[in-house]
């Protein structure tokens, strides 16, 4: 079926949920309401959409970098000075297992269903302290591995990790209402109010070849992902419900937002993760920055009850098992990073 996906792939003004994050009768509001509407048809259509901000908020976050403001810029500018770095430069923060999947990892390392994606990226985790998580934490401690070039990359992505944390809170309070529940059911005592979270710094070269792979079809792991890509090369692209693959062709000072796991587990598969997959066509280098917002790395994931009883599991469909979303993650980076051999 020819689809275009342009018009299935909604753009969001999330600006009415910036401003009123803070008040508990959010969902009272006519505005928000209107953006509740349109989040809930845009999960259960495609699982993915575009967020913008037009108006500037207050709510403790600096807004007046906005979504895609000059900070957008100085972010892809120092990404592409790291990946233009000769090769041992970048080597110095190289991934291994011992410093807990963190760092640099080398075009061709990153597996997805057993192949090679032809991207590079540095990985970041939520830090955190020794011991914190037991057994299961043990495998992802350590410090994130930032290079000495650029040199206020570490602070500025910093920065950008914090407006990420807070943007991603705000989305979900809307989709919370848009499930049909308070602003806060992915908050609070079931996350222990300690979300996890993930980013990649990914890089993908330029190709003159048709449909290299640079990130194989796959869901994102946790609650909700912020996608900031290059504005000028269409590569990103998801599976929509036709079983077609479609372009997500950027929006300038748009970030594409999309549902991972957990958020489908949550929600009693009322909302799916969405698959999706990379092929840069272009015959230049692209960045983009994937943020995830997850779970407490603890957290005991499965349907929740108020999603149950308002959404009953119908016949055969899906039927969820407990997971714990660490559990889903660790064993995610083992098959991811099958490859990865200690001082190779
Ligand atoms: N943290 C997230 N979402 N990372 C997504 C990476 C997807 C590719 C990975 N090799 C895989 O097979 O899952
Ligand atoms: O490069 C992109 O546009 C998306 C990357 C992605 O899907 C991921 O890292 O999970
Ligand atoms: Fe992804």
């Amino acid at each position: 079926m020819a689809t275009n996906f342009k018009s299935l792939l909604p753009v969001i003004d999330i600006s009415p949920l910036v401003v009123k994050c803070d008040d508990s009768n959010m969902a009272e509001d006519a505005d928000v309401a209107k953006v509740v509407r349109k989040l809930d048809k845009a999960c259960r259509d495609a699982g993915f959409f575009y967020v913008g901000l037009i108006l500037v908020g207050e709510c403790g976050t600096d807004w007046s970098w906005n979504i895609g403001g000059s900070y957008k810029e100085g972010e892809s500018d120092m990404s592409n000075q790291f990946f233009e770095l000769p090769y041992e430069e970048k080597l110095k923060i190289k991934i291994r297992p011992a410093a807990g999947y963190r760092g640099y990892q080398r075009m061709g390392l990153n597996l997805t269903s057993g192949k090679q994606d032809m991207h590079e990226a540095i990985d970041c985790y939520k830090e955190f302290n020794e011991g914190k998580y037991g057994n299961l934490g043990k495998v992802l401690e350590g410090p994130n591995q930032w290079p000495e070039n650029p040199q206020e990359y570490k602070e500025l992505m910093e920065e950008y990790i914090k407006l990420c944390i807070d943007l991603s809170r705000n989305i979900l309070r809307g989709i919370s209402l848009a499930l049909g529940g308070s602003p806060y059911e992915f908050e609070g005592k079931m996350m222990r109010d300690d979300p996890f979270w993930i980013m990649r710094i990914l890089g993908y070269p330029g190709v003159n070849q048709e449909n290299v792979i640079g990130c194989g079809a796959h869901t994102d792991y946790g609650l909700l992902s912020l996608i900031n890509q290059d504005d000028d090369k269409t590569a990103l692209q998801v599976r929509d419900l036709a079983g077609d693959w479609t372009p997500v062709i950027p929006i300038p000072g748009s970030f594409v937002c999309n549902i991972g796991d957990m958020l489908k587990f949550l929600s009693n598969g009322v909302y799916e993760s969405t698959l999706h997959r990379v092929i840069n066509n272009s015959p230049r280098y692209r960045v983009c920055v994937g943020f995830f917002y997850e779970t407490n790395f603890n957290a005991v994931v499965e349907p929740l009850d108020i999603f149950k009883e308002k959404y009953p599991v119908k016949g055969t469909s899906q039927v969820f098992k407990r997971i714990v979303y660490g559990e889903h993650l660790v064993h995610k980076l083992q098959t991811t990073f099958t490859n990865l051999v200690e001082h190779s």
